[in-house]
């Protein structure tokens, strides 16, 4: 099966600083994809590349066998590419309802004059929108509340609800920013059964996290980045197992005395 996503050394420079350098990745379709690493390790600028929010320096990237570098984001979202933010990304004072229902701009075709002189296409749009919306609002079981402010919301839901407005795009591939980012232990455990959710259903998934337990307990596969090199790709276990891994975490000299930090033991555990 050929992968959904691709790059092929891919390197990024900011000034003199290489923050990838030369990373070939492959995500195949119905994987759970982990990007992990120590900070400044190039996590957030690789899903910048493959979400063409920054271009890469060389290299290319492939989505859906189609070369992607140099395509506004944009673009790339609308042929099934969506991603969520670190940080919360809301607009807190809109409905929990209305924050879905944007993402459904790319996808409908009233102008201006039918908004504002409501014509029949534009209230039939709005109706389809609403419906569209209450029912990824069910799938993420957000729909009872539909018509609350979103910062009125728990943050574990908060940051479910910015999935939802991702998966309004209907994407083949999501990505997720450190989703478990200032959650609790029992919010992650709810986020780590809603990926597995979200995969049994089809999507293909990518998510960069510093929750070990997280990583550990979703991915099938994980790439390490360490100062923009990736170190090592493999399942869970042989990541946790290999010796340029546990150094970058660790530090040189320190190996084995933390490596449950790798391992992700105990609840909540940042590398
Ligand atoms: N826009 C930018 N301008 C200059 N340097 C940048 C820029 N973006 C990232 N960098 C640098 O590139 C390197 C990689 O950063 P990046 O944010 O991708 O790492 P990360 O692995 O996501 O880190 P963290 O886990 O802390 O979020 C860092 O040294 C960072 O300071």
């Amino acid at each position: 099966m050929p992968p959904i996503l691709e790059t092929q050394k891919v390197s990024r420079y900011f000034g003199g600083l290489k923050a990838l350098d030369e990373v070939s990745i492959q995500i195949f379709p119905g994987e759970i994809y982990g990007i992990i690493g120590p900070n400044g390790a190039g996590k957030t600028t690789l899903f910048n590349v493959l979400t063409g929010t920054i271009r890469a320096s060389s290299g290319e990237v492939f989505f859906k066998g189609k070369k992607i570098s140099g395509l506004p984001p944009e673009k790339i979202a609308r042929m099934g590419m969506a991603r969520t933010f670190q940080g919360i990304k809301l607009f807190k004072y809109m409905t929990v309802l209305d924050n879905v229902k944007i993402g459904f701009h790319t996808q409908t075709r009233t102008s201006l004059w039918d908004a504002i002189f409501h014509t029949r296409t534009y209230k039939k749009e709005e109706e389809m929108v609403a419906q569209k919306g209450l029912d990824i609002l069910k799938r993420v079981e957000l729909d009872s509340y539909a018509s609350y402010t979103a910062s009125s919301l728990p943050y574990g839901m908060q940051r479910k609800l910015e999935i939802a407005r991702a998966l309004s795009l209907n994407p083949d591939i999501l990505l997720l920013d450190e989703p478990a980012a200032g959650m609790n232990p029992r919010e992650t455990e709810e986020l780590v059964e809603f990926i597995k959710k979200l995969n049994a259903e089809g999507l293909t998934i990518v998510v960069i996290e510093h929750d070990m337990k997280l990583i550990m307990n979703v991915c099938h596969r994980i790439a390490v980045l360490d100062h923009g090199v990736k170190i090592c790709e493999g399942s869970p276990q042989d990541v946790q197992c290999n010796q340029k891994v546990i150094e970058a975490y660790l530090g040189r000299g320190k190996i084995g005395s933390k490596r449950s930090s790798i391992a992700g033991e105990g609840s909540g555990t940042h590398a």
